[in-house]
């Protein structure tokens, strides 16, 4: 392809020149900004209301576009193309002109960049160079050249490979640094995609997955911008320990209105404290309970099967069954539903009640109202009415569910005996990651009306003293069927969500947004009732879906994307597999792949590694004993951290220690308390989607008895080096021979 060469020390000269001058121009605009925020902040605290909302919008984005700037500091300029008609263009992480109005360099997604990730030297897209500018602060270190204008067979297939290179050995910090200066052909590709439906990437350990689905919201945030500030997207990561790790990637490319969001933290102030078994947590995970859930959201409305009455004062009024038949009727009429349908229920037998006490006691019209109103604030004519259309908040729905075998029965009847008596437990047991998507389709088909909201509230603040006859009461409240928000509804709406102010915080804090753009990484771990809450988030179905089927925790899980995506299938529009893995030497990538093929489930998504670390791998004979297996821990990760003697100072370099769960108290302990920051003790499933120079891993065959999903995970983590202590039988396919 392109044939790299090195450049000479005037060259450097000429590249600091280029990059001190973009640095003027970000410093000049970075001021700028700033200058024009605190002139806008400060024309004038009067005028109308409108004229202060649009000096406030103003000045934010003042203030938006300098922090954005401020974030740019590293590696600002990394590229520069020269055509084939001589013309320069500078790419860098953002676009800058100068004072005058020249460009000085081209943001990484303008169209004008993608030659510099896509021209090869078969199509040069008009490029005769491509160079990679390496910088230190603003020092420019190096440059490298691919000259493109020449048929070379003997060149790389990799672009600026002297800079990527560079980038896969260093040593890792906790944090997941950006890609953007040595993405290649392959991911550029996926990164620009046309922004349509779903597109699932898959690829194998390290292939890039999570940097090219990061990189692909930084493009779309640029590319859509005006659609994309307004709903914001959405990234979806396997655990809270991810998306840290995650999480300069996109400030570093100068985008923060994101959030990020684990599958279990999708309903903003549910919070799951607990995981169910496997065969519970993939029960939840079945469409099939959005028919159970709807079956017990309209067990809440109920006809009664003989006439009821409410004794007033010394009248009695009756609500006949056909009575509540009509009353269920228009109220679900007027909302599927549940509790947005209650007042026009209620009103209509409240209605029915005014008409009986006004003819039994001869009242003329003007008396209607006044009774209307007296009988709407008799605790026994609400109850009598709540009783049959009974509001609920979610959790109230599903702990009552899981609390009673009888109603599961009732409503669960698909459900085998079995499959039932697995998913009952008390009452007030805490809830799992797996009861999340269930409280969200609940909250969905149960809906909210400021006034149940009210009425539900006091009756769970009732719950809570343990109050029974309080909980009696909280029933007979709140009812207001005037169908006006009262003033301190008004006000609880108005100092929630919409309160807060960037599009970020509001969405995070409203169950019902809808993003412009979904990330989920991870996504083979994913239930077709979490695929179900993700949809709801995006009803224009914009995805990036990436994953890796090899790497799923449950085995025999599905086999295809679209078993995966399950109610999400019918938007997939592509997929793409990348093969290539940046992450992990070949030594370690092929015996991993070997293991898995040894333990019976080949990869169906081989990747070949980009570079290789001969003694990458380090194995010596099982030892029969626990104790014998720790006490080797601690010299393994001795040798692994002497590696980055040298980086002590810097944080940089990490290791991971990777046990079966009953093995990480004791390592723990053994290790001290005063272990060496950079040294993690984990557990495999801990550390999907994480990277470590060095990996030390106790006792695979008993972790990939749990899941050879976890397995894939544990020996693919290393940029470096992975060391396997066995206990008892040797790992089958570790060894060459
Ligand atoms: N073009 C690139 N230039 C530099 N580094 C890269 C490039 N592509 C990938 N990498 C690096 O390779 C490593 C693996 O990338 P990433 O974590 O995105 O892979 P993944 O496919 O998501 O892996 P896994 O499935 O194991 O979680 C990261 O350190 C990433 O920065």
């Amino acid at each position: 392809m392109a044939t790299p060469t090195s450049p000479s020390d005037a060259q450097l000269q000429v590249e600091q020149r280029a990059v001190d001058h973009a640095y003027e121009v970000l410093d000049v605009t970075r001021r700028r900004y700033r200058e024009r925020q605190a002139r806008a902040h400060a024309s004038g605290g009067s005028g109308s209301h409108q004229a202060r909302t649009e000096r406030d919008a103003i000045s934010s984005h003042f203030g938006d576009e300098a922090a954005r700037l401020e974030q740019l500091e590293e590696r600002l300029v990394f590229g520069k193309l020269t055509g084939l008609d001589g013309s320069i263009r500078y790419i860098g992480r953002t676009g800058l002109v100068d004072e005058d109005d020249q460009r000085v360099l081209m943001d990484w997604r303008a169209p004008a960049a993608l030659p510099f990730y896509q021209a090869t030297a078969v199509e040069p897209l008009g490029v005769a160079i491509r160079r990679h500018i390496m910088t230190r602060l603003r020092q420019v270190i190096s440059v490298e050249d691919d000259l493109l204008d020449t048929k070379n067979s003997e060149a790389s297939e990799l672009q600026g490979e002297g800079a990527l290179m560079a980038a896969l050995s260093s040593a890792r910090s906790s944090f997941m640094g950006d890609i953007v200066a040595t993405i290649q052909a392959e991911q550029d590709r996926v990164i620009r995609s046309a922004d349509q439906g779903i597109l699932v990437v898959q690829g194998g350990p390290g292939t890039g997955k999570t940097a090219v689905a990061l990189h692909r919201a930084a493009y779309l945030l640029y590319a859509e911008h005006k659609r994309l500030a307004r709903s914001g997207v959405l990234i979806v990561g396997p655990s809270n320990t991810f998306l840290r790790y995650i999480e300069k990637v996109l400030p570093s490319l100068g985008e923060t209105g994101v959030v990020s969001l684990t599958p279990q933290a999708l309903v903003p102030g549910f919070k799951a404290s607990t995981v169910d078994p496997v065969p519970v947590a993939k029960l939840k995970g079945d469409l099939l309970w959005e028919r159970i859930i709807n079956r017990a959201v309209r067990g809440l409305e109920r006809t009664p099967k003989k006439p009821v009455e409410i004794r007033v004062n010394e009248r009695i009024l009756k609500l006949m069954p056909e009575d509540f038949k009509a009353a269920i009727t228009r109220g679900r009429r007027a909302s599927s539903k549940h509790n947005e349908g209650w007042q026009t229920y209620a009103t209509y037998l409240l209605d029915i009640l005014t008409t009986q006490l006004s003819e039994q006691a001869e009242a003329d019209s003007a008396e209607y109202d006044w009774a209307r109103d007296d009988l709407r604030s008799l605790p026994q004519v609400r109850k009598a009415i709540n009783w049959h259309w009974l509001p609920a908040t979610p959790q109230q729905l599903l702990s009552r569910l899981f609390a009673d075998p009888e109603r599961l029965a009732r409503f669960a009847p698909e459900l085998s005996a079995a499959q039932r008596e697995l998913l009952v437990r008390p009452m007030n047991a805490p809830w799992t990651d797996a009861d999340v998507a269930l409280i969200d389709e609940a909250a969905e088909q149960l809906g909210e009306h400021p006034q149940v909201t009210r009425m539900l509230q006091a009756q769970e603040a009732a719950q809570r003293d343990e109050l029974l006859s309080g909980a009696q009461r909280a029933l007979e409240t709140g009812f207001d069927t005037s169908g006006l928000v009262s003033a301190e509804a008004l006000a609880d709406l108005l100092a929630g969500p919409a309160a807060l102010s960037s599009t970020a915080a509001r969405a995070a804090a409203d169950r019902s947004w809808t993003y412009g753009h979904v990330v989920v990484d991870e996504a083979q771990e994913l239930s077709p009732m979490q695929w179900r809450a993700l949809l709801r988030r995006c009803p224009s179905r914009s995805f990036t879906v990436v994953g890796d089927l090899d790497q799923q925790r449950i085995d025999h899980g599905p086999a295809t994307w679209e078993q995966v995506l399950g109610p999400a299938a019918h938007a997939l529009q592509e997929q793409v597999v990348l093969e290539t893995s940046y992450r992990t030497p070949a030594t370690i990538m092929d015996a991993a792949q070997r293991v898995m093929e040894a333990l019976g489930r080949t990869t169906q998504y081989p990747v070949k590694a980009v570079r290789d670390i001969p003694d990458a791998l380090i194995v010596s004979e099982p030892v029969s004993q626990v104790e014998e297996l720790m006490a080797a821990v601690p010299a393994a990760v001795a040798r692994a951290l002497a590696r980055f003697a040298d980086l002590s100072q810097s944080g940089l370099g990490r290791v991971v220690v990777i046990a079966p769960e009953e093995m990480i108290s004791p390592l723990k302990d053994l290790l001290g308390p005063d272990l060496d920051e950079r040294v993690w003790i984990t557990r495999a499933a801990q550390t999907k989607g994480l990277e470590f120079d060095s990996t030390i891993l106790l006792d695979p065959v008993t972790i990939g008895k749990r899941s050879l999903g976890d397995l894939f995970v544990a020996l693919t983590r290393s940029t470096q080096t992975l060391e396997v202590l066995e206990l008892g039988s040797v790992l089958p396919g570790l060894r060459t021979s």
